[in-house]
């Protein structure tokens, strides 16, 4: 008979516990990302092997007895590669990957505990260091005359969840050290810890949250069932949700989500619910996320994900075959439309196929009609809003209705007089519109009845980039789907609005007090460009129902160099600081396709083409199905930009009369409508310098744009 060693032996005893859990740890995903495209294919192979046989492959897995954590196994991929699992209880867990001496190295100073206050499992590096040898190998007492944490006892920073060897390193630490710590801290506690360094809470807010009674119900010896732990140890319980971490290991949203996320991903309510943050907390991230689990909750269930430009659905619809890579059944499930494209569809259904006015038509017919009503004192522009925010939004049709009206978005006050006078022009303009049998967006919307269409009889709807919904679509949204468990859910930033005038949601039906929070990690931006953003808007913002949402206490994960805002003298020296500003994020390894450029209107293209021609470079212009080619470095409008990230971003052409847009601007008088507009202009120029990941670039020529002033 042959003798099992005992570390065998204990793990045979383990592995027929029922209900082995699988989970994947973010360094697993990490240290996959470094292997060849080769070495992950094999790795992966393994981990569905792993997954598959759960309760029955001790023999892959070899006890590493020199670590420190008597958990970590090996399991062997090829004769160079092994995985790192880390088995405890009922559950394994893939942990690294790497060449078998570096997989070794890894484990042998690591240890997964439970964190004695917050109850959340970490990975911890343990090395052999005394209480003055900094974890980087130099002192930090020596490093450190403007200590950042001082005030922060032992206590509060193992309330928020700073494991107990860091403590010294935490007080100790200055500005310089300040991300390479965090980096190396379990997020809970570098995200409080940022947001402490930043103002953004006091030392009263360091304390350990009571848990819930989910969180107790949950509660594993371990510590990985804490919402806290999730985000770095990721439970997978399927081969989809396996592939979804192992396809696209760079894209860590797939599998591991902040606390808050969760939260919103499965919330449950009755009617709507809305989910805010700045640009880049990942509100997007959480609409795809809660597709997909109502999908999981109940599979006979219809989606709808919904947004406004064909543009931000492609992007929606990339990501959600990300997410869902495995499961097309999900995939059949939700539908992912921007909102025209469905009603258009439905239209098409019934065999309908309408006539949809251009802008260039409207505005000629705004101005015969003005002509022929002889109240030629407004200016086109002035109409054309008029007609797009109240008039054709709204569903105006008698002038009695639009005396009435409380000017809901609009901020101007229009006299009776006034009104009467613009009436006569709107009439007019629908009249031609009628005889040339030409229809509006906002007219379909409101008109549009989806009770027989089975195809549309969506049981939830989730709209991203809410901020910017018009009237006429809430309405018919909250007209079809408001009423149902789980019926509407909306992300969005109502920082991020550019395109409508707001108005009241309540005054349509959608209520989503005290259904709606805040998310504040930002994922996407560095702490700089954050940080410099910001500065450009408040740091409260109301809703149209005088709702103020708070944007203050938003913390970035990483740093990064600070973004240039740089102005010229000319045209030509801009495109010459914006051609070496291209090739040199070219030169650290930046893509092309990994680089945008944007500029406030279309005339403008000229500038940023130039610019991108000049660094040696092709471009081209962002288009709706975002497939440009794998060369050349996108360029558009910073409305283009909306929803879309890239490492690299240079806002350029920012000049006076461009930022806020003078051909807008001098379309009003009153004081209220001005300062609307310069608040969508702001609000434009902090969407497109948002979009940057790692590099931000503003350039204008002369005085530059007054915004820049702020931002600077
Ligand atoms: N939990 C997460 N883990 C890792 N990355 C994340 C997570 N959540 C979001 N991200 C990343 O952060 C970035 C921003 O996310 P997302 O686009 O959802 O933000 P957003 O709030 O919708 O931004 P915007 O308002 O600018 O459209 C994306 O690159 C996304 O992959």
């Amino acid at each position: 008979m042959r003798r099992l060693s005992s570390a065998k032996a204990k793990f045979l005893r383990t592995e027929h516990t029922p209900q082995m859990e699988f989970r994947i740890a973010e360094t697993f995903q990490k240290s996959l990302e470094n292997l060849t495209n080769q070495e992950q294919k094999i790795v992966k192979a393994k981990a569905f092997d792993i997954q598959l046989n759960i309760s029955g492959n001790s023999n892959q897995f070899h006890r590493l007895d020199r670590a420190k954590d008597n958990n970590f196994w090996s399991v062997r991929v090829n004769s160079d590669i092994r995985i790192i699992a880390h088995k405890s209880g009922k559950s394994v867990m893939l942990t690294y990957v790497d060449h078998h001496d570096d997989a070794y190295k890894w484990a042998a100073n690591r240890v997964i505990r439970k964190h004695p206050k917050t109850g959340a499992a970490q990975i911890i590096e343990v090395k052999e260091s005394s209480k003055d040898t900094n974890i980087w190998g130099t002192s930090s007492a020596t490093l450190a005359p403007d200590k950042l944490f001082a005030e922060l006892d032992e206590e509060q920073l193992a309330a928020i969840g700073v494991p107990e060897e860091f403590v010294f390193h935490v007080q100790t630490c200055d500005e310089s050290m300040f991300f390479e710590l965090t980096e190396k801290l379990p997020a809970e506690a570098s995200e409080k810890l940022i947001e402490y360094a930043a103002g953004g809470i006091s030392e009263d807010d360091l304390v350990l949250p009571t848990p819930t009674s989910q969180d107790i119900e949950l509660e594993d010896e371990l510590g990985l069932n804490h919402p806290d732990a999730r985000r770095r140890f990721a439970l997978v319980s399927d081969e989809a949700g396996l592939h979804a971490a192992l396809d696209f290991p760079w894209h860590k949203w797939t599998v591991f989500l902040h606390p808050e996320q969760k939260k919103f991903t499965e919330l449950s309510y009755n009617g709507s619910a809305r989910v805010s943050g700045s640009a880049g907390t990942g509100k997007t991230i959480v609409a795809l996320h809660r597709a997909a689990y109502l999908h999981k909750q109940d599979p006979t269930k219809k989606i709808l994900l919904c947004t406004f430009t064909k543009t931000l659905a492609a992007a929606l619809q990339q990501k959600l075959e990300i997410l869902l890579a495995k499961d097309p059944l999900a995939l059949d499930k939700i539908d992912v439309f921007h909102l025209e494209g469905l009603a258009s569809a439905h239209l098409k259904r019934n065999g309908q196929n309408p006539n949809i006015v251009s802008k260039t038509q409207l505005v000629n017919f705004l101005q015969r009609s003005a002509q022929s009503a002889e109240v030629t004192n407004y200016e086109n522009g002035f109409l054309l809003s008029e007609w797009d925010n109240v008039i054709d939004d709204w569903g105006i049709e008698t002038l009695q209705e639009y005396t009435d009206l409380s000017r809901l978005g609009r901020k101007s006050k229009l006299g009776i007089n006034q009104r009467k006078d613009l009436w006569l022009i709107f009439e007019e303009t629908k009249l031609l519109l009628k005889k040339r049998k030409l229809t509006t967006w906002s007219r379909i919307f409101r008109e549009l009845n989806l009770a027989h269409d089975k195809v549309a009889q969506y049981d939830h709807v989730i709209v991203d980039e809410a901020q910017d919904i018009s009237s006429a679509e809430l309405s018919f949204l909250a007209r079809h789907y408001g009423k149902k468990s789980n019926g509407l859910f909306f992300a969005g930033d109502i920082g991020q609005r550019i395109f409508r005038a707001p108005f009241s949601w309540s005054s349509l039906g959608v209520d989503v007090r005290g259904k709606s929070n805040i998310l504040k990690v930002n994922y996407r931006t560095s702490q700089q460009i954050r940080a410099q953003a910001d500065l450009l808007l408040p740091k409260k913002i109301k809703d149209g129902d005088n709702q103020a949402e708070d944007r203050s206490g938003t913390i970035s994960i990483f740093r990064g160099e600070l973004p240039r805002i740089i102005l010229n003298d000319d045209e030509v020296s801009e495109a010459q600081i914006v051609s070496d500003w291209i090739e040199k994020q070219i030169s650290e390894g930046i893509a092309p396709t990994e680089i945008g450029v944007f500029v406030r209107t279309e005339h403008q293209y000229k500038r940023a083409l130039n610019a991108i021609k000049k660094s040696g470079n092709t471009g081209v212009v962002l288009n709706y199905k975002l497939d440009g080619d794998d060369s050349s470095i996108n360029y558009g409008t910073m409305h283009l930009a909306k929803g879309l990230e890239f490492r690299s971003v240079a806002v350029i052409a920012c000049d006076q009369d461009a930022l806020p847009l003078h051909e807008r601007m001098r379309l009003f008088t009153e004081k209220a409508d001005i300062e609307e507009i310069e608040r969508t202009e702001r609000q434009l120029l902090y969407v497109a310098c948002t979009r940057a990941r790692e590099s931000l670039l503003v350039t204008g020529v002369g005085a530059g744009s007054k915004y820049l002033y702020d931002l600077a």
